[in-house]
């Protein structure tokens, strides 16, 4: 989940670990190098995961429990339980995380909703069990995001990850920032995926391709000065739609969109990885 300073600011003194979900969809040929440039951000409690196979889940309580029993806590000899709070962008996986854990620690199915666009968890529901021994219990929040975020390469990237409605950026300017950040990590997932022949740089160029492979095209009346024409134009912002949805499902393969963060300076910002870091 995001990571860096507002996590750190927030939550000051308290014990915290930090959960790069969708572990499934991120490039992590340079795990090592990503744990190194968190740990130059003082993140030292670091867990990858993926919580639709139950990835690494299983690591979680244990170091929450070794965290928070290292730190100081009042009244902890009269309540035993451990109450933790979830935090991180919209879409990064939270709900999962919890009815991931639920089915690790205490064999229980769904606690809380879980869904493919951001927003999902509108309020802090009540607390929810997700282990016994220690009794620990979570509560949900709502996704939150920075309120201003510093770059607006930084916003499509976040963009990218399904942190924001889609419509609200544009899905032709995402997926040509998509198709960008493709193209300059040599990930050509996307010509086979949709049998384009070779790589490309001009979005306009892509979709249409996309569009008329995928069917996704549309009868537009043209006024001419003879008359009416019928012509058959391809359906850009389908063809964005599914470009997105199948990079966000992993078919175009795993990335890592904060490359370029990670091989300059290791004090830059939080790094971001998607597929997702979502992770
Ligand atoms: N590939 C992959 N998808 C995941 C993983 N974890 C969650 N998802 C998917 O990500 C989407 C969002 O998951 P949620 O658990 O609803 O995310 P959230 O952070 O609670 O979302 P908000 O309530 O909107 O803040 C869903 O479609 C999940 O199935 C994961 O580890 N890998």
């Amino acid at each position: 989940m995001m990571p860096g300073y507002p996590l750190l600011e927030t939550l000051g003194i308290k014990p915290h670990l930090l959960i790069l979900n969708k572990m499934d969809l991120a490039d992590l040929k340079e795990q090592q190098k990503i744990i190194q440039h968190l740990e130059g951000e003082g993140l030292k409690n670091v867990i990858f995961t993926n919580c639709i196979k139950d990835e690494n889940i299983k690591q979680v309580i244990p170091k929450v429990t070794e965290l928070v029993g290292s730190s100081y806590r009042y009244h902890r000899g009269e309540n035993v339980e451990f109450c933790i709070m979830v935090i991180g962008v919209p879409n990064v996986g939270k709900s999962s995380l919890i009815n991931s854990l639920r089915r690790q620690h205490l064999r229980k199915g769904k606690a809380t909703r879980v869904g493919g666009e951001p927003g999902i968890t509108r309020a802090v529901m009540s607390r929810i069990q997700v282990c016994e021994r220690p009794l620990m219990f979570l509560l949900d929040t709502p996704g939150v995001l920075a309120p201003r975020i510093e770059s607006v390469e930084t916003g499509l990237k976040l963009a990218l990850c399904g942190t924001v409605l889609d419509h609200l950026v544009g899905e032709e300017t995402l997926a040509d920032y998509l198709l960008y950040t493709l193209n300059r990590h040599q990930l050509f997932g996307y010509v086979q995926h949709y049998g384009l022949g070779e790589a490309c740089d001009d979005v306009a160029s892509v979709l249409k391709r996309v569009a008329v492979r995928l069917g996704k095209t549309q009868k537009v009346k043209v006024l001419t000065g003879t008359g009416n024409v019928n012509v058959i134009q391809p359906n850009y912002p389908a063809a964005a739609r599914d470009f997105l949805r199948t990079f966000r499902s992993g078919l175009l393969g795993p990335v890592m969109l904060d490359r370029d963060i990670l091989q300059s300076s290791p004090q830059a910002d939080p790094c971001l990885a998607l597929g997702p870091r979502d992770v």
